[in-house]
């Protein structure tokens, strides 16, 4: 029988996110890959940039792979997937599997693979380049060896930490949801500077200069948000004028409810 060591379920934005650079960084060769995906136009796409085998079935890579399932689908898929997978997920094949499924707890992914290795995983978009944030709770049946693959994976595409399962939502509402958080700050500051009067191709290169390079001083320097927050802001200033108004806005209240909303919704997500 064929196989493949890394078997992905769900080739859209996450699950190409995630293979994209595990080819790229030679962590699995493209020929030892396979991904069940039922979009033809994607499934044609993904063949032909990243030459992995691809399939419709999900069943076939269930039974294919030997190392390493990733299960990338909606959340609202996972119970049908699972009555799919009922009957070739038996004892005498334990992949380890991987599931970045927003919501779906470690109890319901182990009742549908019952004594396999899971691992409960929280990647983010910026995986794509290389700058991702993951973090990953280990299920029942997970060994030191299990754990260690997912942070090698993981490593592959970002930083990685380890929570315990409880923290899982929690996680999602910031890292995994934070991307979009971020994207929509660059295009609020670059619509802020197109209002001030700058040409929209400058005022965009500014935003996103700025919030990438405060970042890359906070994360460089270990300075505290705070402390550099005072550095910017001169005595009677712009910077202290600015900072008003978002308060007055209540933007620190804003990034905070969508932090909490979003854990919310990842914990109804998994019911
Ligand atoms: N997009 C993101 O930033 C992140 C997403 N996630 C999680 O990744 C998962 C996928 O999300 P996205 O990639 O954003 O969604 P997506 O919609 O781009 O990808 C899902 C893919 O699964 C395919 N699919 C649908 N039904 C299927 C089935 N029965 N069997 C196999 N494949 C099927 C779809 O055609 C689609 O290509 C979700 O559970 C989400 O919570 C986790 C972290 C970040
Ligand atoms: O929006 C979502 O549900 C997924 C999970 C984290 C990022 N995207």
């Amino acid at each position: 029988m064929t196989t493949h060591k890394f078997g992905l379920i769900g080739g859209g934005v996450m699950g190409e996110a995630l293979l994209s650079r595990l080819v790229a960084r030679s962590i699995y060769h493209s020929s030892e890959v396979i991904v069940s995906e039922p979009q033809p136009t994607r499934q044609k796409f993904l063949a032909h940039q990243y030459n992995v085998a691809v399939t419709g079935d999900n069943r076939v890579v269930f039974s294919q792979t030997t190392e390493v399932i990733c299960l990338a689908v909606k959340p609202q898929v996972f119970s049908a997937i699972a009555q799919e997978l009922a009957d070739v997920v038996d004892k005498g094949h334990s992949p380890l599997v991987i599931s970045v499924l927003a919501g779906v707890t470690l109890s319901k992914l182990e009742a549908a693979f019952p004594q396999l290795p899971v691992i409960r995983a929280m990647p983010n978009t910026p995986a794509t380049i290389g700058a991702g944030m993951t973090a990953i709770a280990p299920g029942a049946y997970t060994h030191s060896k299990h754990l260690e693959t997912a942070r090698q994976l993981f490593s592959a595409v970002g930083e990685v930490v380890e929570v315990p399962e409880s923290l899982m939502d929690a996680v999602t509402g910031l890292s995994g949801s934070g991307p979009a958080y971020v994207a929509l700050m660059v295009e609020a500051l670059a619509d802020g500077g197109v209002a001030a009067g700058l040409p929209r191709a400058i005022a965009y290169q500014l935003a996103l200069q700025t919030v990438l390079g405060t970042a890359q001083l906070l994360h460089e320097t270990k300075l505290h948000p705070a402390e550099l927050k005072d550095r910017v802001t001169s005595p009677g200033g712009t910077t202290i004028t600015g900072i008003a108004q978002l308060e007055r806005s209540g933007f620190r209240s804003a990034l905070i409810e969508a932090v909490k909303a979003a854990t919310i919704r990842s914990q109804e997500l998994g019911k």
